[in-house]
Protein backbone atom coordinates (compact mmCIF):
# COMPACT_ATOMS: atom_id res chain seq x y z
CA UNK A 1 0.00 0.00 0.00
CA UNK A 2 1.22 3.58 -0.83
CA UNK A 3 0.61 6.47 0.74
CA UNK A 4 1.93 9.86 -0.98
CA UNK A 5 1.85 12.77 2.25
CA UNK A 6 2.92 16.21 1.23
CA UNK A 7 4.43 17.90 4.03
CA UNK A 8 7.61 15.82 5.62
CA UNK A 9 7.63 18.40 8.55
CA UNK A 10 7.06 17.74 12.16
CA UNK A 11 3.74 16.88 11.80
CA UNK A 12 4.03 14.97 8.48
CA UNK A 13 7.36 12.63 9.88
CA UNK A 14 6.53 12.75 13.43
CA UNK A 15 2.68 11.66 13.26
CA UNK A 16 1.00 11.08 9.86
CA UNK A 17 4.33 9.44 8.66
CA UNK A 18 4.53 7.53 12.09
CA UNK A 19 0.69 5.77 12.10
CA UNK A 20 1.07 5.27 7.98
CA UNK A 21 4.25 3.25 9.26
CA UNK A 22 2.60 1.47 11.63
CA UNK A 23 -0.20 0.67 9.56
CA UNK A 24 1.77 -1.14 6.82
CA UNK A 25 2.32 1.67 4.28
CA UNK A 26 4.65 2.80 2.32
CA UNK A 27 5.24 6.31 2.63
CA UNK A 28 6.05 8.82 -0.11
CA UNK A 29 6.57 12.23 1.24
CA UNK A 30 6.66 15.30 -0.97
CA UNK A 31 8.44 18.45 0.14
CA UNK A 32 9.78 21.57 -1.02
CA UNK A 33 13.07 21.50 1.07
CA UNK A 34 15.90 19.81 -0.47
CA UNK A 35 17.79 18.93 2.68
CA UNK A 36 15.60 16.84 4.26
CA UNK A 37 14.01 15.18 1.17
CA UNK A 38 17.81 14.09 0.14
CA UNK A 39 18.18 12.96 3.64
CA UNK A 40 15.08 11.03 3.90
CA UNK A 41 16.19 9.06 0.07
CA UNK A 42 19.86 8.69 1.54
CA UNK A 43 18.61 6.46 4.95
CA UNK A 44 15.30 5.67 3.91
CA UNK A 45 14.45 5.63 7.36
CA UNK A 46 14.14 8.33 10.74
CA UNK A 47 13.28 8.34 13.96
CA UNK A 48 10.55 9.68 16.24
CA UNK A 49 11.26 10.00 19.85
CA UNK A 50 8.61 10.43 22.64
CA UNK A 51 8.94 13.59 24.85
CA UNK A 52 8.22 11.65 27.86
CA UNK A 53 10.71 9.97 30.65
CA UNK A 54 11.21 6.89 28.81
CA UNK A 55 12.71 8.82 25.73
CA UNK A 56 11.16 5.37 23.84
CA UNK A 57 12.53 5.88 20.06
CA UNK A 58 10.56 4.54 17.08
CA UNK A 59 12.11 3.75 13.49
CA UNK A 60 10.35 4.93 10.82
CA UNK A 61 10.81 2.57 7.78
CA UNK A 62 9.62 2.17 4.18
CA UNK A 63 9.93 5.99 3.25
CA UNK A 64 10.98 7.80 0.33
CA UNK A 65 10.62 11.36 -0.51
CA UNK A 66 9.96 13.37 -3.99
CA UNK A 67 11.32 17.37 -4.33
CA UNK A 68 7.89 18.66 -6.07
CA UNK A 69 10.53 22.12 -7.22
CA UNK A 70 12.35 19.54 -8.95
CA UNK A 71 10.07 16.21 -9.95
CA UNK A 72 6.59 17.29 -10.85
CA UNK A 73 5.89 14.39 -12.76
CA UNK A 74 7.02 11.93 -9.88
CA UNK A 75 4.93 13.49 -8.12
CA UNK A 76 1.75 13.04 -10.40
CA UNK A 77 3.06 9.23 -11.05
CA UNK A 78 2.83 8.34 -6.79
CA UNK A 79 -0.53 9.95 -6.98
CA UNK A 80 -1.44 8.50 -9.63
CA UNK A 81 -0.67 4.83 -7.55
CA UNK A 82 -1.87 5.77 -4.64
CA UNK A 83 -3.95 4.18 -1.79
CA UNK A 84 -4.24 7.56 0.36
CA UNK A 85 -2.95 10.98 -0.11
CA UNK A 86 -2.45 13.01 2.88
CA UNK A 87 -1.01 16.48 3.85
CA UNK A 88 0.35 18.63 6.54
CA UNK A 89 1.68 21.72 5.04
CA UNK A 90 0.00 24.51 6.57
CA UNK A 91 -3.49 25.99 5.75
CA UNK A 92 -2.05 28.52 3.68
CA UNK A 93 0.16 26.28 1.25
CA UNK A 94 -2.96 23.74 0.43
CA UNK A 95 -3.69 25.63 -2.64
CA UNK A 96 0.03 25.87 -3.53
CA UNK A 97 0.04 21.66 -3.63
CA UNK A 98 -4.00 21.63 -5.55
CA UNK A 99 -2.03 21.93 -9.18
CA UNK A 100 -0.27 18.94 -8.18
CA UNK A 101 -3.20 17.06 -6.54
CA UNK A 102 -5.20 18.38 -9.74
CA UNK A 103 -2.76 16.80 -11.90
CA UNK A 104 -2.03 13.39 -10.30
CA UNK A 105 -5.79 12.67 -10.10
CA UNK A 106 -6.03 13.40 -13.86
CA UNK A 107 -2.76 11.10 -14.46
CA UNK A 108 -4.17 8.60 -12.02
CA UNK A 109 -7.80 8.57 -14.22
CA UNK A 110 -5.60 8.86 -17.58
CA UNK A 111 -3.93 5.43 -16.53
CA UNK A 112 -7.19 3.84 -15.83
CA UNK A 113 -7.02 3.44 -12.13
CA UNK A 114 -10.51 3.30 -11.18
CA UNK A 115 -9.53 2.23 -7.54
CA UNK A 116 -11.26 5.12 -5.53
CA UNK A 117 -9.21 7.65 -3.15
CA UNK A 118 -8.98 9.42 -0.37
CA UNK A 119 -7.31 12.58 0.06
CA UNK A 120 -7.15 13.81 3.98
CA UNK A 121 -5.55 17.44 4.93
CA UNK A 122 -4.53 17.10 8.21
CA UNK A 123 -4.12 20.68 9.44
CA UNK A 124 -5.63 22.83 12.12
CA UNK A 125 -8.43 24.62 10.12
CA UNK A 126 -12.28 23.64 10.19
CA UNK A 127 -12.79 22.29 6.80
CA UNK A 128 -9.27 21.44 5.15
CA UNK A 129 -9.74 18.94 2.97
CA UNK A 130 -12.33 20.64 1.84
CA UNK A 131 -10.79 23.73 1.25
CA UNK A 132 -8.24 21.52 -0.53
CA UNK A 133 -11.34 19.77 -3.04
CA UNK A 134 -12.07 23.17 -3.79
CA UNK A 135 -8.84 24.61 -4.70
CA UNK A 136 -8.28 21.16 -6.91
CA UNK A 137 -11.74 21.67 -8.71
CA UNK A 138 -11.59 25.67 -9.10
CA UNK A 139 -10.24 24.91 -12.67
CA UNK A 140 -12.08 21.59 -13.58
CA UNK A 141 -14.56 21.51 -16.22
CA UNK A 142 -18.40 20.30 -15.10
CA UNK A 143 -17.69 16.51 -16.88
CA UNK A 144 -14.42 16.56 -15.14
CA UNK A 145 -15.49 17.60 -11.96
CA UNK A 146 -18.57 14.29 -12.33
CA UNK A 147 -15.77 12.11 -12.70
CA UNK A 148 -13.71 13.12 -9.98
CA UNK A 149 -16.80 12.81 -7.17
CA UNK A 150 -16.85 9.25 -8.61
CA UNK A 151 -13.48 8.71 -7.78
CA UNK A 152 -12.13 10.89 -5.23
CA UNK A 153 -12.93 12.40 -2.10
CA UNK A 154 -11.88 14.71 0.28
CA UNK A 155 -12.84 14.11 3.46
CA UNK A 156 -12.13 16.33 6.51
CA UNK A 157 -9.78 15.72 9.53
CA UNK A 158 -8.84 16.47 13.09
CA UNK A 159 -5.34 15.81 14.50
CA UNK A 160 -3.72 16.61 17.14
CA UNK A 161 -0.61 15.80 18.74
CA UNK A 162 2.21 18.64 19.67
CA UNK A 163 4.74 18.69 17.95
CA UNK A 164 7.70 21.45 18.81
CA UNK A 165 10.15 22.74 16.52
CA UNK A 166 13.35 20.38 15.99
CA UNK A 167 16.66 21.41 17.98
CA UNK A 168 18.24 17.92 16.82
CA UNK A 169 21.58 17.51 15.52
CA UNK A 170 20.14 14.72 13.25
CA UNK A 171 17.54 16.72 10.90
CA UNK A 172 15.26 13.79 10.32
CA UNK A 173 14.93 13.00 14.06
CA UNK A 174 11.62 14.29 15.41
CA UNK A 175 10.17 14.21 19.05
CA UNK A 176 6.60 14.35 19.27
CA UNK A 177 4.92 14.23 22.57
CA UNK A 178 3.13 10.72 23.24
CA UNK A 179 -0.52 11.54 23.04
CA UNK A 180 -2.69 11.78 19.59
CA UNK A 181 -5.72 11.82 18.19
CA UNK A 182 -6.87 11.38 14.40
CA UNK A 183 -10.43 11.79 13.76
CA UNK A 184 -11.61 11.42 10.00
CA UNK A 185 -15.12 12.01 8.57
CA UNK A 186 -16.28 8.69 7.40
CA UNK A 187 -19.60 9.70 5.90
CA UNK A 188 -17.78 11.87 3.13
CA UNK A 189 -15.04 9.08 1.84
CA UNK A 190 -14.87 6.96 -1.15
CA UNK A 191 -14.32 2.94 -1.66
CA UNK A 192 -12.75 0.74 1.30
CA UNK A 193 -12.22 2.89 4.54
CA UNK A 194 -7.85 2.44 5.20
CA UNK A 195 -7.21 0.36 8.02
CA UNK A 196 -4.46 3.18 9.97
CA UNK A 197 -3.92 2.59 12.87
CA UNK A 198 -4.37 5.25 15.34
CA UNK A 199 -7.49 6.96 13.04
CA UNK A 200 -11.06 7.11 14.58
CA UNK A 201 -13.38 7.30 11.78
CA UNK A 202 -16.76 9.40 12.76
CA UNK A 203 -19.91 10.10 10.86
CA UNK A 204 -19.90 13.74 11.96
CA UNK A 205 -16.30 15.90 12.46
CA UNK A 206 -18.04 18.91 13.45
CA UNK A 207 -18.19 18.67 17.10
CA UNK A 208 -14.90 16.57 17.34
CA UNK A 209 -13.14 19.44 15.05
CA UNK A 210 -14.51 22.42 17.33
CA UNK A 211 -13.78 20.17 20.44
CA UNK A 212 -10.24 20.27 19.90
CA UNK A 213 -9.86 23.73 17.75
CA UNK A 214 -11.22 25.64 20.52
CA UNK A 215 -9.70 23.46 23.44
CA UNK A 216 -6.09 22.58 22.70
CA UNK A 217 -5.53 25.12 20.18
CA UNK A 218 -7.51 28.08 21.79
CA UNK A 219 -5.66 27.22 25.06
CA UNK A 220 -2.26 27.00 23.24
CA UNK A 221 -2.96 30.43 21.89
CA UNK A 222 -3.60 32.09 25.14
CA UNK A 223 -0.38 30.84 26.45
CA UNK A 224 1.41 31.59 23.62
CA UNK A 225 -0.06 35.48 23.08
CA UNK A 226 -0.10 35.92 26.83
CA UNK A 227 3.43 34.21 27.69
CA UNK A 228 4.83 36.32 25.06
CA UNK A 229 3.43 39.49 26.20
CA UNK A 230 5.35 38.40 29.63
CA UNK A 231 8.72 37.75 28.15
CA UNK A 232 8.11 34.04 28.61
CA UNK A 233 9.68 31.72 26.56
CA UNK A 234 7.85 28.62 26.30
CA UNK A 235 4.38 27.17 26.93
CA UNK A 236 5.03 25.32 30.09
CA UNK A 237 7.12 28.32 31.25
CA UNK A 238 3.97 30.11 30.63
CA UNK A 239 1.68 28.05 32.50
CA UNK A 240 4.03 28.08 35.49
CA UNK A 241 2.90 31.72 36.13
CA UNK A 242 -0.19 31.54 38.18
CA UNK A 243 -2.12 34.54 35.87
CA UNK A 244 -1.57 32.95 32.71
CA UNK A 245 -2.43 29.85 33.78
CA UNK A 246 -5.77 31.34 35.33
CA UNK A 247 -6.67 33.33 32.72
CA UNK A 248 -6.07 30.62 29.94
CA UNK A 249 -8.60 28.59 32.63
CA UNK A 250 -11.21 30.86 32.46
CA UNK A 251 -11.15 31.08 28.11
CA UNK A 252 -11.95 27.23 28.69
CA UNK A 253 -14.44 27.74 30.68
CA UNK A 254 -15.82 30.42 27.72
CA UNK A 255 -15.13 27.94 25.09
CA UNK A 256 -16.55 25.21 26.91
CA UNK A 257 -19.40 26.51 27.86
CA UNK A 258 -20.15 27.27 24.49
CA UNK A 259 -19.11 23.55 23.20
CA UNK A 260 -21.25 21.92 25.99
CA UNK A 261 -24.69 24.10 24.68
CA UNK A 262 -23.88 23.27 21.24
CA UNK A 263 -22.59 19.87 20.91
CA UNK A 264 -24.64 18.52 24.43
CA UNK A 265 -20.96 17.36 25.53
CA UNK A 266 -21.11 16.41 29.15
CA UNK A 267 -19.84 19.05 31.36
CA UNK A 268 -17.55 17.20 33.56
CA UNK A 269 -16.65 15.12 30.82
CA UNK A 270 -15.55 18.37 29.10
CA UNK A 271 -13.31 19.57 31.91
CA UNK A 272 -11.41 16.63 32.40
CA UNK A 273 -10.58 16.85 28.72
CA UNK A 274 -9.85 20.47 29.73
CA UNK A 275 -7.51 19.20 32.67
CA UNK A 276 -5.83 16.72 30.72
CA UNK A 277 -5.27 19.03 27.63
CA UNK A 278 -3.46 21.77 30.11
CA UNK A 279 -1.18 18.64 31.48
CA UNK A 280 0.15 18.34 27.96
CA UNK A 281 1.01 21.98 28.04
CA UNK A 282 3.12 21.52 31.08
CA UNK A 283 5.22 18.78 29.32
CA UNK A 284 8.56 20.78 29.71
CA UNK A 285 9.70 17.74 27.53
CA UNK A 286 8.68 19.48 24.65
CA UNK A 287 10.02 22.93 25.62
CA UNK A 288 7.39 24.45 23.15
CA UNK A 289 8.36 28.10 21.84
CA UNK A 290 5.47 30.77 22.14
CA UNK A 291 6.59 31.87 19.25
CA UNK A 292 5.68 28.76 17.35
CA UNK A 293 2.53 28.11 19.23
CA UNK A 294 1.62 31.91 18.21
CA UNK A 295 2.75 31.53 14.14
CA UNK A 296 0.94 33.30 12.30
CA UNK A 297 -1.80 35.95 14.20
CA UNK A 298 -3.81 36.64 11.07
CA UNK A 299 -4.62 33.50 10.52
CA UNK A 300 -5.12 32.72 14.18
CA UNK A 301 -7.18 35.99 14.65
CA UNK A 302 -9.49 34.52 11.30
CA UNK A 303 -13.41 34.97 11.41
CA UNK A 304 -13.38 30.83 12.13
CA UNK A 305 -10.72 30.24 13.81
CA UNK A 306 -9.78 29.36 17.59
CA UNK A 307 -10.50 32.66 18.78
CA UNK A 308 -13.08 34.86 16.94
CA UNK A 309 -14.42 31.62 15.47
CA UNK A 310 -15.49 30.80 18.89
CA UNK A 311 -16.02 34.19 20.58
CA UNK A 312 -18.65 34.58 17.87
CA UNK A 313 -20.66 31.67 18.77
CA UNK A 314 -20.39 32.25 22.40
CA UNK A 315 -22.16 35.33 21.80
CA UNK A 316 -24.70 33.89 19.48
CA UNK A 317 -25.25 30.91 21.65
CA UNK A 318 -24.65 31.52 24.99
CA UNK A 319 -25.58 34.95 25.04
CA UNK A 320 -23.06 37.24 27.05
CA UNK A 321 -19.70 38.29 26.80
CA UNK A 322 -16.59 36.56 25.92
CA UNK A 323 -14.21 38.57 28.19
CA UNK A 324 -11.62 35.79 28.74
CA UNK A 325 -11.65 35.37 24.94
CA UNK A 326 -11.25 38.73 24.18
CA UNK A 327 -8.66 39.49 25.92
CA UNK A 328 -6.73 36.79 24.44
CA UNK A 329 -7.26 38.16 20.77
CA UNK A 330 -6.38 41.80 22.33
CA UNK A 331 -3.28 39.79 23.07
CA UNK A 332 -2.78 38.53 19.86
CA UNK A 333 -3.42 41.79 18.35
CA UNK A 334 -0.62 42.85 20.48
CA UNK A 335 1.59 40.30 19.29
CA UNK A 336 4.69 41.93 17.66
CA UNK A 337 7.54 39.02 16.97
CA UNK A 338 9.62 41.00 13.93
CA UNK A 339 10.11 37.70 12.30
CA UNK A 340 6.64 36.66 12.12
CA UNK A 341 5.36 37.56 8.95
CA UNK A 342 1.81 37.90 9.59
CA UNK A 343 2.65 40.03 13.19
CA UNK A 344 4.40 42.17 11.17
CA UNK A 345 1.60 43.07 8.62
CA UNK A 346 -0.50 43.44 11.68
CA UNK A 347 1.62 45.43 13.98
CA UNK A 348 2.04 47.49 10.23
CA UNK A 349 -1.81 47.88 9.63
CA UNK A 350 -2.54 49.02 13.51
CA UNK A 351 0.57 51.91 12.81
CA UNK A 352 -1.26 52.83 9.54
CA UNK A 353 -4.78 52.34 9.90
CA UNK A 354 -5.54 52.00 13.59
CA UNK A 355 -6.76 49.67 16.18
CA UNK A 356 -10.66 49.45 15.03
CA UNK A 357 -9.69 49.13 10.94
CA UNK A 358 -7.30 46.54 11.78
CA UNK A 359 -9.89 44.59 13.83
CA UNK A 360 -12.39 44.89 11.08
CA UNK A 361 -9.94 43.81 8.52
CA UNK A 362 -8.37 40.75 10.26
CA UNK A 363 -11.50 39.57 12.19
CA UNK A 364 -14.24 40.60 9.25
CA UNK A 365 -16.24 41.23 12.33
CA UNK A 366 -18.96 44.12 11.96
CA UNK A 367 -18.18 47.48 13.43
CA UNK A 368 -19.52 48.37 16.66
CA UNK A 369 -20.77 44.98 17.29
CA UNK A 370 -20.96 43.87 20.41
CA UNK A 371 -17.65 41.16 20.13
CA UNK A 372 -16.01 44.05 18.02
CA UNK A 373 -16.41 46.47 21.00
CA UNK A 374 -15.27 44.09 23.73
CA UNK A 375 -12.02 43.16 21.60
CA UNK A 376 -11.17 46.92 21.13
CA UNK A 377 -11.68 48.10 25.01
CA UNK A 378 -10.06 44.92 25.72
CA UNK A 379 -7.05 46.27 23.62
CA UNK A 380 -6.95 49.78 25.15
CA UNK A 381 -6.78 47.93 28.33
CA UNK A 382 -4.21 46.15 27.89
CA UNK A 383 -2.25 48.89 25.96
CA UNK A 384 -2.17 51.13 28.89
CA UNK A 385 -1.20 48.28 31.16
CA UNK A 386 1.95 48.59 29.04
N1 LIG B 1 3.27 20.81 14.93
C1 LIG B 1 2.16 20.47 15.54
O1 LIG B 1 2.16 20.22 16.73
C2 LIG B 1 0.88 20.36 14.78
C3 LIG B 1 0.69 20.90 13.54
N2 LIG B 1 -0.52 20.74 12.91
C4 LIG B 1 -0.72 21.26 11.59
O2 LIG B 1 0.07 20.51 10.66
C5 LIG B 1 0.47 21.35 9.61
C6 LIG B 1 1.98 21.30 9.47
O3 LIG B 1 2.56 21.78 10.66
P1 LIG B 1 4.03 21.40 11.07
O4 LIG B 1 4.33 20.00 10.67
O5 LIG B 1 4.20 21.79 12.48
O6 LIG B 1 4.87 22.40 10.13
P2 LIG B 1 6.29 22.19 9.51
O7 LIG B 1 6.73 23.52 9.06
O8 LIG B 1 7.16 21.41 10.42
O9 LIG B 1 6.00 21.27 8.23
C7 LIG B 1 5.44 21.75 7.05
C8 LIG B 1 6.19 21.09 5.89
O10 LIG B 1 5.55 21.45 4.68
C9 LIG B 1 6.55 21.67 3.72
N3 LIG B 1 6.05 22.46 2.61
C10 LIG B 1 5.93 23.81 2.50
N4 LIG B 1 5.48 24.15 1.27
C11 LIG B 1 5.29 22.99 0.61
C12 LIG B 1 4.85 22.67 -0.71
N5 LIG B 1 4.50 23.63 -1.57
N6 LIG B 1 4.80 21.38 -1.07
C13 LIG B 1 5.15 20.40 -0.20
N7 LIG B 1 5.58 20.63 1.06
C14 LIG B 1 5.66 21.91 1.44
C15 LIG B 1 7.65 22.37 4.51
O11 LIG B 1 8.90 22.34 3.82
C16 LIG B 1 7.65 21.55 5.78
O12 LIG B 1 8.51 20.45 5.70
C17 LIG B 1 -0.07 22.74 9.94
O13 LIG B 1 -1.31 22.93 9.31
C18 LIG B 1 -0.28 22.69 11.44
O14 LIG B 1 -1.27 23.56 11.88
C19 LIG B 1 -1.54 20.04 13.46
C20 LIG B 1 -1.40 19.47 14.68
C21 LIG B 1 -0.17 19.58 15.41
O1 LIG C 1 -0.07 24.78 13.91
P1 LIG C 1 -0.73 26.13 14.07
O2 LIG C 1 -2.14 26.16 13.61
O3 LIG C 1 0.08 27.27 13.64
O4 LIG C 1 -0.87 26.39 15.60
C1 LIG C 1 -0.09 25.86 16.54
C2 LIG C 1 -1.03 24.90 17.16
O5 LIG C 1 -1.00 23.66 16.51
C3 LIG C 1 -0.37 22.73 17.27
O6 LIG C 1 0.89 22.71 16.74
C4 LIG C 1 -0.96 21.38 17.30
O7 LIG C 1 -2.30 21.28 17.55
C5 LIG C 1 -0.50 23.24 18.63
O8 LIG C 1 0.72 23.07 19.20
C6 LIG C 1 -0.89 24.67 18.51
O9 LIG C 1 -2.10 24.85 19.16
Amino acid sequence: MIAVHFGAGNIGRGFIGSLLYDSGYETIFVDVNEEIVDLINERKEYQVVLADQSKETVTIKNVSAINSMQDADLVKKAIAEADIVTTAVGPNILPIIAKSIQEGLRLRLELNNKTPLNIIACENLIGGSTLLKESVYKSLSDEEKEVFNQYFAFPDAAVDRIVPNQVNEDKLLVMVEPYFEWVVEQSKMVGDIPQIEGITYVEELNPYIERKLFTVNTGHAVAAYLGYQAGIQTIDQALANEQIKDLLEKTLQETGLLLSKKHSFDISEHNSYIKKIITRFLNENLADDVTRVGRGPLRKLGPNDRLVGPAKQFVELVGSEPIYLAKAIAAALNYDVKTDDEAVQIQNLIQEKGIEATVTEVTKLEKDSRLFTLIVQQYHELKNKQ
